[in-house]
């Protein structure tokens, strides 16, 4: 449990400082709490001795006595209140940076990083157990440190009037902190499957939600539901089984303090009775042992949810300790846009995707890049913008290797237009506006016209400002690309990726998307995945991939006279109009 704590008190990082002064504080406090216990039995002696007739109690006395209480109960709301301040708004200030840096970091790791670690997984970490740091970090942490300060106040109160009871007080402490420690063990063990069944949970959510439309054309609503509430009573099954070790742990650990409270009232009882120590002091440390444990009572909880926060704190150091893609990188101005990649391989995990393609593109040029369905091609794209690094060869924008650019300016000067077309919850006006924050509202209205898009968004009841669903899924697959070609336009990045998607929308819609794609690529350099044959035929150079390796390469002019797959696939697109490469 300590050490958790200590881990709480690192990952507060710079607010450290105020996290100490909340201990100083909240010792204070507690040195408060007992005072007044200790004034009453000072006042409970002067009436006993009055009552005995061996000297009479003055009302000055008893005055001086119920200031001294009231000064104690201010003080220690004083103190409690300094507490507060310098320590409770610790973990909020603390998990809002966390987030922030979260969002920072995820934007420099590479793709690969989400592979491997589920969307469930991050979601998780960045919602639930930053929120549960958010929450109990600083409660529990207080709860834990603020129970021992009270106890060891206590005690140092008993110790100044008789050692033997206080000894007591300390080995029945003692004792409790072996169940203590046994409690922690076990939630610890658990806290990590508990941590998993979370996350699986999310992830199933997650999945669901996003499959909704797949589930219910396919009519299997009822096999994906029982996935979805497996995962939940996955959930609720080791949080009853928590709960359970819990339960008997806590129990035992409840039971030797209380018998410690009796252990040290019978002790107190014989050394009245010894004449070792008076009436009064007997009834004082009496009510100090009922009162002295009550925080240290509520401990095992505190631990237990302290627990809880390690796989939290696991989980968040896992991606703060993310290796930047462009960790060593910098920002480099170019002057030029030729593209070079030379002899470039790369493997997902240990999977070769792409084996030692070189190939150039001038500025100003069209490269296109045809190949069988996981030949390659995106993971050649994908390269260029750094979502991954090379594992062999490089690739060159000006004569600069792109690994010593910073991913941010690299992304400067390229713009992407992705088949599966992504636009965020917000409003037409701001999707468009993400290729260009600082752009004027007349820049954002050329571009969609330029984009054919214009028309459609002004025939909308709100226009610009019309909310779209999560991945624009108010809008039609055809306005969707459109969209992003505009967004594109706004960028004005002189590259420009496109992964040709024109195949599954309708004549009319292709035709808008075709020219809204001219207007995007007109003067720039131009990478295009060709899905189809007959939109690439005026490429300056068409690369054919096959299994990750640069079978052929050339104008169609040039690859249709040679015998391979390029050819193959001119055949094919003769016998079918509709045939689709990938
Ligand atoms: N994130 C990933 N992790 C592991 N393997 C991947 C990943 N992305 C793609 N692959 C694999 O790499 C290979 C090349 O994929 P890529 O998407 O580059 O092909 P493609 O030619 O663009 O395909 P398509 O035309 O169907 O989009 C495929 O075998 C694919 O399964």
């Amino acid at each position: 449990m300590f050490t958790m704590i200590k881990r709480i008190v690192n990952w507060t990082g710079s607010y450290k400082k105020r996290f100490y002064w909340g201990i100083v504080w909240s010792l204070l406090e507690n040195f408060f709490i007992a005072f007044p216990l200790m004034g009453a039995a000072y006042v409970l002696n002067l009436m006993l001795q009055d009552t005995a007739g061996l000297r009479s109690l003055h009302t000055k006395e008893a005055l001086w006595a119920l200031l001294f209480m009231v000064f104690c109960v201010l003080g220690r709301f004083f103190f409690s209140y300094l507490r507060a301040v310098f320590q409770e708004s610790i973990a909020y200030e603390k998990t809002a940076e966390e987030r922030i840096e979260i969002g920072d970091i995820l934007k420099r790791v590479s793709l690969g990083f989400f592979d491997r670690h589920k969307t469930g997984e991050i979601a998780g970490t960045v919602t639930t157990d930053l929120s549960a740091l958010e929450l109990y970090a600083m409660k529990m942490t207080d709860t834990v440190i603020g129970a021992y300060l009270q106890t060891l106040a206590m005690i140092l109160c008993i110790l100044f009037f008789s050692w033997k009871v206080a000894t007591v007080a300390l080995v029945g402490v003692l004792c409790s902190a072996f169940f203590q420690r046994r409690l922690v063990k076990d939630s610890r063990a658990n806290t990590a499957v508990r941590q998993k069944a979370n996350d699986s949970m999310i992830n199933a959510t997650l999945q669901f939600i996003r499959g909704i439309t797949v589930i219910k054309s396919y009519g299997r609503t009822g096999s994906a539901v029982a996935e979805l509430q497996k995962s939940f009573s996955d959930q609720r099954d080791i949080n009853i089984k928590i709960e359970n070790a819990y339960m008997w742990t806590n129990g035992l650990y409840q039971l030797s303090l209380k018998l410690t409270s009796v252990a040290i009232a019978f002790m107190v009882c014989l050394q009245t009775i010894h004449g070792e120590i008076s009436l009064p002091i007997m009834l004082m440390i009496v009510i100090f042992s009922f009162v002295m444990f009550a925080r240290l009572e509520t401990v095992t909880s505190a631990a237990h949810t302290l627990e809880m926060m390690r796989a939290a704190l696991d989980k968040l150091q896992t991606i703060k300790t993310a290796n930047y893609i462009d960790e060593n990188s910098k920002d480099i101005v170019l002057n030029n846009f030729d593209i070079s990649y030379q002899n470039v391989s790369f493997a997902y995990d240990h999977k070769n995707v792409i084996e030692n393609v070189s190939f150039s593109l001038p500025e100003n040029s069209t490269l296109a890049i045809v190949g069988r369905s996981g030949s390659g091609k995106t993971t050649l794209c994908n390269l260029l913008a750094r979502f991954y690094d090379v594992n062999h060869g490089s690739i060159s924008i000006d004569g600069h290797d792109i690994r010593e650019m910073t991913c941010d300016t690299l992304l400067r000067y390229i713009s992407i237009v992705f088949q599966h077309v992504y636009l965020f919850h917000d409003t037409i006006l701001n999707n468009i506006r993400f290729g260009r924050p600082e752009a004027s509202m007349e820049e954002i209205k050329e571009a969609a016209k330029k984009a054919a898009c214009h028309e459609f968004i002004e025939n909308l009841p709100n226009g610009y400002n019309t909310m779209l669903g999560e991945g624009g899924s108010t809008l039609s697959g055809g306005e969707k690309q459109r969209l992003s070609i505009a967004r594109a336009i706004l960028k004005d990045a002189p590259i420009v990726i496109l992964d040709e998607a024109t195949a599954s929308v309708d004549p009319e819609n292709e035709h808008l998307i075709q020219q809204a794609i001219s207007a995007l690529v007109k003067g720039k350099t131009l990478i295009v995945i060709a899905h189809r044959l007959n939109t690439i035929q005026f490429a300056d150079n068409i690369l054919v991939i096959d299994q990750g390796k640069l079978v052929q390469q050339g104008t169609h002019e040039q690859l249709i006279e040679e015998e391979g797959i390029y050819k193959d696939f001119q055949k094919i697109l003769n016998k079918t109009s509709n045939w689709q490469l990938s």
